[in-house]
């Protein structure tokens, strides 16, 4: 038989069959229909105990990804990657990793609790109506879970709250990550892709493997926050000379969580008002900064004195001073904006937002002088960790010498050792010596350029002593 008249065939029993179907919807009664199709449904779930489950991409009348279908395709990517026979490649939103997922009508096989489940991805094609260029519009793709009857209630109960969960983290941790910054009460972003991490940051060992711990440590203890009653929040106050690192740290804690930062210019909101707006407004999973906590408020509750401004006005016209003296910035604000922000709309932020809000979120403060603070505002429980950023040490001078000159031992570190112990030079400055040069010299010139200038810097400041006990 031809296929056309197979076809055909096949059509007009489809119709006979549809046809009797509608005989029998309209004229048995309801009561007998029930029972009559009570016996195929049970033939079918005896021979195919199996339930199944589709998650469609696209849901609701205006067609929006659904979440779900998002989250199920990251929980699956892992599995995938080890299962799946046919996988697709993209970039990832952070734009350094290679997502892999299955792809179209895959099956991978998943166990939990000792049970076993598949998933299997599909499309449905339907013909489209616009241009050939379109045709993609048309394409609608779904998961569909397959279980066990018996599993019903492990899976409806546990097992997809689960793949949603580790979904949505899966979502978070490859997502593209952000930095905003706020101008009035509006905050704008770019793609955060700082370099820096823990292991390129130049400290004391033992006290970066606190911080590390700690922030793992915070990140992971939502359970306990909410059993406790207490906001996720944890607040850092890193405080140190210029040029220790304190901002790199911060960097360094976004790349560590994966949050975003939220970099809050103090001097540019007008009000609390304002400020409670901006502050609701940040997502979980972010660091929210505060740099130059001294610099951005009067930490008395007052403004400034007349002489003080007196003192700052003429570094706000260096536009470089202008984030080191931002109490002239806000003073000059205040003349044209009357900005409004006090210390206690500050403390009421930090107490009071996350509670409302949910989710995890540091906040950190960074300052060059701690001890103008006032201790209302880095009491613990607000700055529960006060972390110093000190001069370079001789660890924080061989990570540095291993990351800029990849060299972990060299008979110059003997001499470099002694002069640390002696002179302060800040991690900034002794990064400038080891960065490569145009003329790209060996380790030993970088090394030599160092020495000169701790040998420079304590020539200097032993004629300063001698200046200063002549002056007594
Ligand atoms: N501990 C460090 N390890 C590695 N690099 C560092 C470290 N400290 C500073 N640097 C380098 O010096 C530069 C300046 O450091 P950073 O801006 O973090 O200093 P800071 O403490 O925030 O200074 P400021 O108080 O002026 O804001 C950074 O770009 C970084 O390259
Ligand atoms: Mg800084």
């Amino acid at each position: 038989m031809k296929q056309g008249d197979m076809f055909t065939q096949i059509g007009s029993i489809i119709a006979s069959l549809m046809f009797i179907w509608a005989i029998f919807q309209q004229y048995f009664p309801y009561q007998i229909r029930n029972q009559i199709e009570k016996y195929p449904q049970r033939l079918v779930t005896f021979i195919y105990p199996y339930i199944q489950i589709t998650f469609h991409e696209f849901t609701g009348e205006r067609l929006m990804r659904s979440e779900a279908y998002s989250s199920i395709e990251n929980f699956l990517s892992s599995k995938a990657s080890t299962q799946a026979k046919k996988l697709k490649g993209d970039i990832g939103k952070n734009n350094q990793s290679l997502v892999l997922s299955m792809d179209d009508r895959e099956e991978i096989c998943d166990e939990f609790n000792g049970v076993k489940l598949w998933w299997a991805s599909g499309k449905n094609v339907t013909k489209s109506q616009t241009f050939p260029i379109h045709a993609n519009m048309d394409e609608k793709r779904y998961y569909k879970l397959t279980f066990h009857k018996h599993n019903r209630d492990l899976v409806l109960g546990t097992y997809l709250n689960y793949v949603l969960k580790e979904g949505k983290e899966i979502k978070i941790k490859n997502r593209q990550r952000k930095l905003y910054t706020n101008s009035g009460s509006y905050w704008s972003h770019v793609v955060f892709e700082h370099p820096s991490t823990f292991e390129t940051l130049g400290m004391d060992l033992e006290k970066k493997k606190m911080i590390i711990d700690d922030l793992i440590t915070f990140s992971k203890s939502g359970e306990f926050y909410s059993r406790i009653g207490r906001a996720w929040k944890r607040g850092y106050l890193l405080y140190g000379p210029p040029g220790t690192g304190k901002s790199t740290m911060i960097a360094c804690m976004a790349n560590l969580l994966g949050y975003d930062i939220y970099d809050l210019e103090l001097t540019n909101v007008k009000d609390n008002n304002e400020l409670r707006k901006l502050l609701i407004e940040t997502s979980s999973k972010s660091i929210i900064v505060i740099e130059d906590i001294d610099c951005s408020l009067d930490l008395t509750g007052q403004r400034r004195n007349k002489k003080n401004k007196e003192e700052k006005k003429n570094e706000v016209n260096d536009f470089s001073m202008q984030k080191k003296s931002g109490i002239g910035i806000m003073e000059e604000r205040d003349v044209k904006n009357n900005s409004n922000v006090t210390l206690s709309g500050l403390l009421n932020f930090i107490d009071g937002l996350w509670s409302a809000c949910g989710g995890e979120r540091l906040i950190v403060f960074t300052t060059n002088y701690v001890e103008k603070l006032d201790p209302a505002l880095v009491r613990k429980g607000r700055m529960d960790k006060h972390i110093e950023l000190t001069y370079c040490g001789f660890e924080a001078f061989k990570l540095l010498a291993k990351n800029y000159l990849n060299v972990e031992s060299h008979y110059l570190f003997g001499e470099i050792c002694e002069l640390l112990k002696e002179i302060e030079i800040t991690p900034a400055d002794v990064a400038e010596h080891l960065m490569p040069k145009n003329d790209f010299g060996d380790v030993e010139v970088y090394l030599k350029s160092l020495i000169r200038a701790l040998e420079l810097a304590k020539e200097e400041a032993r004629v300063k002593l001698e200046e200063d006990a002549k002056n007594c």
